[in-house]
């Protein structure tokens, strides 16, 4: 595609702009949490690839890591099964597992695979089990009653974040690959665990010391009881938002990871509406951003 030359200066004008926010992220590992709910239209899944090619084109390293609960979801109904979930969380069995390895591993890890090096990046797809990138253990999980009295819930093969191997990422960033990491991990016996995205991502970024986490979603950001998106949550504002309901299901380990990243040495992470068009591109070349901001110097001040 050729430009003309009103064309060409606009462009011109907008790469100007964004010189600033490019030196200022250039070489710098931004991991970015792609949700299965940000990933139903095939435009934004295009746009959402382009600029992932886009970022590394500029010197940026994006590792992206995927979820893909609704594809889960849609396979599991399809067979005639279905799974609960619990605080955001599915109750893994064997045979669930076996159908979150099936999806996650293979199709919904491999269409996005393409989708970036169909835009010309260099992806390659991983799950937690290759190279033992991931290392896990089982998610030991209680819940406490209106009583007070505290009971353990068996979620099955789900796990936790132990260890990633930063070493396999770091030679694949460095040879110019974008990896593509599948929520499944390991133990020292090769058993699979079902680890929520978020989660996952949230560890990534913590173990590379990332300069951004960004969790791409389905919703505006963290919203309030009247719908208006939150920025500046404290630990103490999210206990209170769960426990009285303002914050439920999945943007509960959502917003736990983001907040537990940036105690971990991350600088910021961000909860990003996935839906905006180019909703990577904007949260890295705008000041404002387009989702729910949790700084660093925020986190380490309310901690
Ligand atoms: N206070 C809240 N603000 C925003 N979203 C919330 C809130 N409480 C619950 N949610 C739900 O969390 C969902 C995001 O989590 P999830 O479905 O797991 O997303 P993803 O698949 O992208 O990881 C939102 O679509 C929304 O339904
Ligand atoms: C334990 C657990 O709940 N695992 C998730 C893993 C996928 C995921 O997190 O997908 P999204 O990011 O699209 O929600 C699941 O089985 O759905």
């Amino acid at each position: 595609m050729s430009l003309n030359l009103a064309q060409a200066k606009t462009t011109a004008e907008v790469l100007t702009t964004a010189l600033p926010y490019i030196q200022r992220f250039e070489d710098k590992i931004i991991v970015v949490k792609y949700g299965g709910n940000a990933m139903t239209d095939p435009e934004l899944e295009s746009s959402f690839a382009r600029d992932v090619v886009l970022l590394k084109t500029v010197g940026l390293h994006p590792v992206v890591v995927h979820g893909g609960g609704p594809q889960v979801d849609n396979l599991l109904k399809e067979l005639g099964r279905q799974s609960d979930r619990i605080d955001g969380m599915r109750v893994t069995n064997k045979s669930t597992m076996d159908v979150v390895e099936m999806v996650l591993g293979g199709s919904v890890n491999k269409s996005i695979v393409s989708l970036i090096n169909k835009h010309g990046g260099r992806a390659i797809g991983l799950t937690g089990k290759d190279a033992n990138l991931i290392r896990a253990k089982k998610l030991l999980m209680s819940t406490t009653d209106a009583n007070g009295q505290t009971s353990d819930i068996d979620l099955g093969f789900v796990g936790e974040v132990v260890s990633v191997n930063k070493d396999v990422i770091m030679m694949l960033i460095g040879s110019n690959f974008i990896p593509v990491i599948a929520p499944i991990g390991v133990d020292s016996e090769g058993n699979s665990y079902n680890i929520n995205a978020d989660l996952v991502a949230g560890k990534v970024a913590e173990f590379l010391q990332a300069e951004k986490l960004m969790l791409l979603t389905n919703i505006k950001g963290v919203m309030d009881k009247s719908g208006n998106v939150v920025t500046g949550l404290t630990p103490k504002k999210v206990d209170e938002m769960i426990e009285d309901g303002t914050i439920s299901g999945g943007m509960i380990p959502k917003i736990q990871c983001a907040l537990d990243a940036v105690r971990g040495g991350v600088k910021s992470a961000v909860i990003v509406d996935g839906r905006v068009p180019n909703a990577t591109l904007l949260e890295i070349f705008t000041n404002e951003g387009v989702g729910t901001l949790i700084s660093r110097d925020l986190g380490a001040a309310l901690s």
